[in-house]
């Protein structure tokens, strides 16, 4: 059976996330700092060879995505897929070796979890308003979701499927396959990944702009886990 890897990146430190603010599906770009963990993360990136790259909709992974790409001397060519008007991916050079052009995809589905009614909140602001515990459960619960948001269940709902229809066919050719996501969106897949409970992924916080490397059998077994910091 072929062997592949996956790599999953949250997208580097946004401005609200220096802010401390809750962010959802607000479009918000990196921060200074953002920028340059994106920038590491590329660094430690840079002779990998990936064939399919993921984003989400929202600039912030989509940054990301472009400094691990820009620095990456393993592709000739990148071509975004359903691509608009955008002039996003015309910035790469071409590398010196490999002839494939690397597919770039923005999905929705990846997007970080919808936070409804609390998105532009200040975290601090909310726990005054609302309690730290009431804010805690709503971050942090698995299953009861923000006012008018999605709770971890929910965003797991739209990932999971994705992930199974359109990604794994993908690793199972042995395609190397890179993901600039969301802490929510990334918990969703790891608890996939990883067979974890509810309650562990809850747990398991994701730095901003550290990839997180898995190498997978056929069956999408993991045979090793690295997380590149
Ligand atoms: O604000 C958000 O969108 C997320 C990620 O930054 O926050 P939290 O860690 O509270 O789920």
């Amino acid at each position: 059976m072929r062997q592949s890897t996956l790599t999953l990146i949250r997208h580097g430190q946004s401005i609200w996330n220096l802010q401390n603010r809750f962010t959802g599906w607000i479009d918000v770009s990196l921060s200074p700092q953002g920028l340059q963990e994106a920038r590491q993360a590329g660094e430690r990136l840079a002779d990998q060879r990936f064939d399919v790259a993921y984003a989400s909709t929202l600039i912030r992974s989509q940054e990301t995505l472009y400094e691990i790409l820009r620095l990456n001397r393993r592709c000739s060519g990148y071509r975004r897929i359903h691509e608009g008007d955008s002039a996003w991916y015309e910035h790469f050079k071409p590398g010196p070796e490999d002839q494939d052009t690397l597919l770039i995809h923005f999905a929705e589905e990846l997007n970080e979890r919808f936070y409804g009614d609390l998105q532009g909140l200040n975290k601090d602001q909310a726990r005054q308003e609302f309690g730290a515990e009431q804010v805690h459960i709503w971050r942090r619960s698995y299953d009861t979701p923000p006012p008018n948001g999605e709770s971890l269940a929910a965003t797991a709902a739209r990932v999971i499927p994705f992930f199974k229809d359109r990604l794994v066919p993908i690793l199972q050719e042995g395609r190397n396959l890179l993901i600039a996501a969301h802490g929510n969106s990334l918990r969703a897949l790891i608890m996939h990944l990883e067979n974890m409970t509810p309650e562990q992924i809850l747990a398991y916080e994701l730095a901003t702009g550290v990839p997180i490397q898995y190498r997978l059998d056929g069956a999408l077994n993991i045979l090793e886990k690295k997380v590149l910091d």
